[in-house]
């Protein structure tokens, strides 16, 4: 068994809580307030901006040209194609980008960013996609558990975020994140797995403290 797939398997009851998420599955059954989901649209926005940098800084750590290609096309795939997804949900709003890209990080948006960027940078590379990996991979089984449920990948509201996280190109990119960590863990120390194991715990927490978040639509208390 792989270390994610190990991870995957410890973690059940902690990753089970993004899923389950009323936010998550009110989106998939086409119910959730688009009060809050505006909300989520913006902070996710802020966070795609420092979450994309992570694929930067991991093209400066790969130790292969393949790793390093890879990376960049991580990098332009997030800000071209699921940040263009944001873009679109803000034309509809009629937020303007500017409006966008000058709202107030959150609270959890600002902890979890700056959580994944310190891992990232101060860490080694297998880290660095610990940091990253709950992030894709959560979002890629929601879309796909969330495709299954009639009609969600056709809402008219929802549809094309269902669709764009369970499309096959979200899936290569999660899977390849995947195989990524798993040769990165092999032959590693006990204390460097310990190490991963409270990264990936860590993100997985925050997805689930950031889907609360949009649900309480919740900044700064003052
Ligand atoms: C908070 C969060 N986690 C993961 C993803 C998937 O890229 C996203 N867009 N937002």
């Amino acid at each position: 068994m792989g270390f994610s797939a190990h991870l995957y398997e410890k973690l059940q009851p902690i990753w089970r809580k993004n899923i389950t998420h009323p936010f998550v599955q009110e989106l998939g059954h086409g119910t959730l307030d688009v009060e809050k989901f505006r909300f989520y649209m913006i902070q996710d926005y802020l966070y795609l901006i420092d979450y994309a940098k992570l694929f930067a800084l991991g093209a400066i750590k790969a130790d292969s040209v393949e790793t390093m290609g890879k990376f960049a096309a991580l990098l332009d795939s997030t800000m071209n194609e699921e940040m263009a997804l944001h873009r679109a949900y803000a034309a509809r709003f009629g937020i303007s980008l500017e409006e966008l890209e000058q709202a107030e990080r959150s609270p959890i948006t600002l902890a979890y960013t700056h959580y994944m960027l310190h891992a990232a940078q101060n860490g080694s590379l297998a880290d660095l996609v610990a940091a990253l990996l709950p992030c894709m991979w959560s979002y890629w089984e929601i879309g796909k558990e969330l495709s299954q449920i009639p009609g969600a990948s056709e809402h008219a509201y929802y549809g094309e975020w269902v669709r764009m996280y369970s499309s096959e190109e979200f899936g290569d990119l999660a899977r390849w994140c995947l195989d990524l960590f798993d040769q990165l863990a092999e032959g590693k120390q006990q204390a460097e797995l310990d190490k991963l194991e409270t990264i990936f715990l860590n993100t997985t927490r925050y997805e689930t403290m950031f889907w609360e978040m949009a649900y309480r639509k919740e900044l700064w208390p003052a």
